[in-house]
């Protein structure tokens, strides 16, 4: 049970409202908060009862992931291999604004950022910023909330209308088991990246980006190559200027580049993937290829894994990333067969599977998603479980730390 950093004045109904210094008002449940109410801190006001509140999280504190990236590198996938490890499907509010960025599932609760914008698409336009751009966000809100969920308390959070372009009214968001915050700016506000438990960067390649968008755009929503080319442009110095940066912060980041193993290759359909994993984070240990710490290349392709032109190439090994200590895996190339990746598997350790094959059975269970059959799905799938082991390490944690205190 965590104690809430604010005290308030209120009637001991079903709701309780709760003020931060910056006076905004969070709304929460019973199921959620546990009212003291002690004789020489009750009081009468105005027919109110003055009572302490205290918050708890159930069961247990919330464990808060953030996931940043650029629009359209592949975070929605990256969720639903996420939420898919923790089981069942995620889902947007239930009877709730049907344009809601929010995805809900038994143990997590995905909040897209993008509903922190505080300008909305005519607002962006006439002062001329884009929706990277801090001053197009409203980060205040955005680290109140968070830490309000982290605590245990739901909030009524914005809703960013992708369809309309304006605000929505706001929708409760109840504490989950697991927030993740996904989208432009989770680790750009130093207030939120500190509530973070851990966190991921997608850095996918301007190569790449490039190609991806041609694929969705230009395939599925009907744009002009012009058009997608004009809309990297335009974003690109500040993406550079307020998005890039916050790799530095990542405990992991999915690098995704061209392939290596195609002289002068410029189709992108072959990437090079790269799994970057900040050495000492608590409650996190890197994944290893054979030997923990070793530098190691290996090409699987033979009698055991099928691979046809242009081959597959892992490497292992220390390197450093913004001047942290950390392990890096690579794969460049592409699977044939799906089924064979538990040969790979096989040879990888630290996985923080439940079972042997876990990953391979994950892979093969979304084998449809994009990226399936490469690095990007299978380092996503990875992170994805080290996030259930982080979770279950953290619960653990904390459900022992009572314990210890009764015994001493
Ligand atoms: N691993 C991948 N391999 C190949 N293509 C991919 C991969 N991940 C994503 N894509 C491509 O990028 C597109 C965008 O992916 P996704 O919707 O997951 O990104 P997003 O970051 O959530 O986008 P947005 O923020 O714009 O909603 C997909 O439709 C697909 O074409
Ligand atoms: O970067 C983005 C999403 O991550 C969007 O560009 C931003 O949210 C603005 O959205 P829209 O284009 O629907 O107005």
């Amino acid at each position: 049970m965590a104690v809430c950093p604010v005290y308030t004045t209120q009637s001991l109904n079903s709701t309780c409202s709760i003020s931060t210094p910056s006076k905004t008002h969070f709304s929460s449940h019973h199921n959620h908060l546990v009212f003291y109410r002690t004789s020489k801190r009750t009081s009468k006001r105005g027919g109110s009862s003055s009572c302490v509140i205290t918050c708890s999280a159930g069961d247990s504190q919330t464990v808060v992931i953030g996931l940043a990236a650029d629009s359209g590198c592949g975070k929605s996938t990256f969720m639903r291999r996420l939420t898919s490890v923790f089981g069942g499907a995620a889902e947007p509010p239930k009877g709730g604004n049907p344009d809601s960025n929010t995805l809900i599932s038994d143990m997590t609760t995905v909040i897209c950022l993008d509903d922190y914008h505080s300008l909305d698409r005519t607002g962006r336009k006439e002062k001329g910023v884009t929706a990277l751009d801090p001053r197009a966000n409203d980060f205040d809100l955005m680290y109140e909330q968070v830490k309000a969920l982290k605590s245990g308390i739901a909030v009524d959070k914005p809703i960013y209308n992708h369809v309309s372009g304006l605000l929505d009214p706001p929708e409760l968001i109840k504490p989950p088991k697991i927030l993740v915050i996904e989208g432009l700016h989770p680790m750009f506000d130093e207030r939120v990246r500190d509530l973070l438990d851990f966190s991921i960067y997608l850095d996918i390649s301007n190569e790449v980006k490039f190609a991806w968008k041609i694929q969705r755009d230009m395939a599925e929503r009907g744009h002009s190559l012009e058009s997608i080319k004009a809309s990297i442009e335009a974003r690109k110095p500040d993406f550079d200027a307020f998005i890039d940066p916050q790799k530095q912060y990542a405990d992991a980041v999915i690098e995704v580049l061209p392939t290596q193993l195609i002289p002068d290759d410029n189709e992108g359909k072959v990437l090079r993937v790269r799994l970057i994993m900040k050495e000492g984070v608590e409650h996190f240990s890197p994944v290893y290829l054979f030997d923990e710490g070793s530098t190691i290349s290996w090409i699987p392709c033979g009698r055991k894994l099928t691979c046809s032109y242009p081959g597959i190439k892992f490497s292992y090994g220390p390197d450093t990333y913004f001047g942290h200590e950390v392990s890096v895996l690579e794969m460049d190339g592409q699977f044939d067969r799906l089924d064979e990746l538990i040969y790979v598997e096989s040879h990888l350790s630290n996985l923080s599977t439940k079972f042997y094959g876990e990953v391979t059975q994950q892979m093969l269970k979304h084998a449809d998603f994009p990226g399936s059959n490469n690095g990007t799905g299978l380092f996503q799938t990875i992170v994805g479980l080290k996030i259930r082991d982080l979770y279950e390490q953290i619960t653990a944690s904390k459900t022992a730390a009572p314990l210890q205190a009764t015994k001493a």
